[in-house]
């Protein structure tokens, strides 16, 4: 059983109980009561390259990170720095999340919100709407090619946009096949949690450039923020390095700086 496989597992039965404790209907409700959703797709196609900056307690390769007693505040830190959106962990045993610190956040900021999950029903992506998410993640390699094809199709009809995550050239081709408009490139797989810094620049080429380009995991600073810029990223998704250094609002000042640099000059 790999790492995605046991993580699937846990989140089934999370979302099991959820499902007990919150109707559908209930959800739905709540969710046409929530202000509706910022343009996602907008605010990571702005000038230079966009940061979208991580809330995240733990993680399955390091395991814990920062304890984040209050993850608005960090966001706030994050939005003053910079951030194009905020991205928000609400996986609960692996990461340490919760749905309660994706409302949390979405009554802080003004920024686009990132619901980071492993969604595999549209359940989930109810949740996030009603807890105030913008966008939401799909992840190629946890979903069965109907199951991403409609999914996509949800999260665009309740105003989400999907963020579709992909590892590989044949996950970029589903991908594409499902009519994704914004693809994360991570450079994390998921089966064995190896971080693999190349396969952005791999992949990025067989992006058509309507769509908008998100580089994701392993950026440690300005530097690796310039490599995924070079190889074609209108984005980067960035959370380790910001929640384990010392001042994450000038952590994304610095990144935001780099990737809206003049000498940049990016083809946007
Ligand atoms: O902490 P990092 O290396 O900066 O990576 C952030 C983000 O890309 C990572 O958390 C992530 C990317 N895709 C995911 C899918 C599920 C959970 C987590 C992720």
């Amino acid at each position: 059983m790999t790492v995605l496989d046991e993580i699937l597992d846990g989140v089934r039965v999370d979302l099991a109980e959820r499902q007990q404790a919150v109707s559908l209907d209930a959800l739905k409700e709540m969710a046409v009561h929530t202000p509706s959703a910022k343009d996602g797709y907008g605010a990571l196609r702005g000038q230079g390259v966009s940061v979208i900056a991580e809330v995240k307690r733990s993680s399955p390769s390091k395991g814990a990170l920062a304890a984040i007693a209050d993850p608005a505040a960090l966001a706030a830190d994050y939005e003053s720095g910079g951030a194009s959106v905020i991205s928000v962990l609400t996986e609960r045993r692996k990461f340490g999340g919760d749905i309660d610190d994706l409302a949390q956040v979405r009554n802080r900021v003004d920024v686009p919100v990132l619901r980071k999950d492993f969604i595999v029903t549209s359940y989930q992506l109810w949740e996030a709407r009603a807890y105030g998410a913008d966008l939401a993640l799909l992840i190629v390699a946890a979903l069965e090619q109907q199951a991403l094809i409609s999914l996509i199709e949800r999260a665009e009809s309740i105003g989400l946009t999907p963020l579709v995550e992909v590892h590989t050239e044949e996950e970029l081709t589903r991908a594409l096949d499902a009519g994704a408009r914004v693809i994360g490139v991570n450079a994390r797989n998921l089966a064995t949690l190896e971080v693999d810094r190349t396969a952005f620049a791999r992949i990025a080429p067989k992006i058509p450039s309507n769509i908008v380009k998100i580089a994701e995991s392993g950026v440690r600073g300005p530097h690796d923020l310039l490599a995924y810029a070079s190889a074609g990223a209108d984005a980067v998704l960035v959370g380790e390095s910001l929640v384990t250094g010392k001042d994450p609002r000038s952590a994304v000042a610095d990144l935001v700086a780099a990737g809206t640099h003049p000498a940049l000059r990016q083809g946007k």
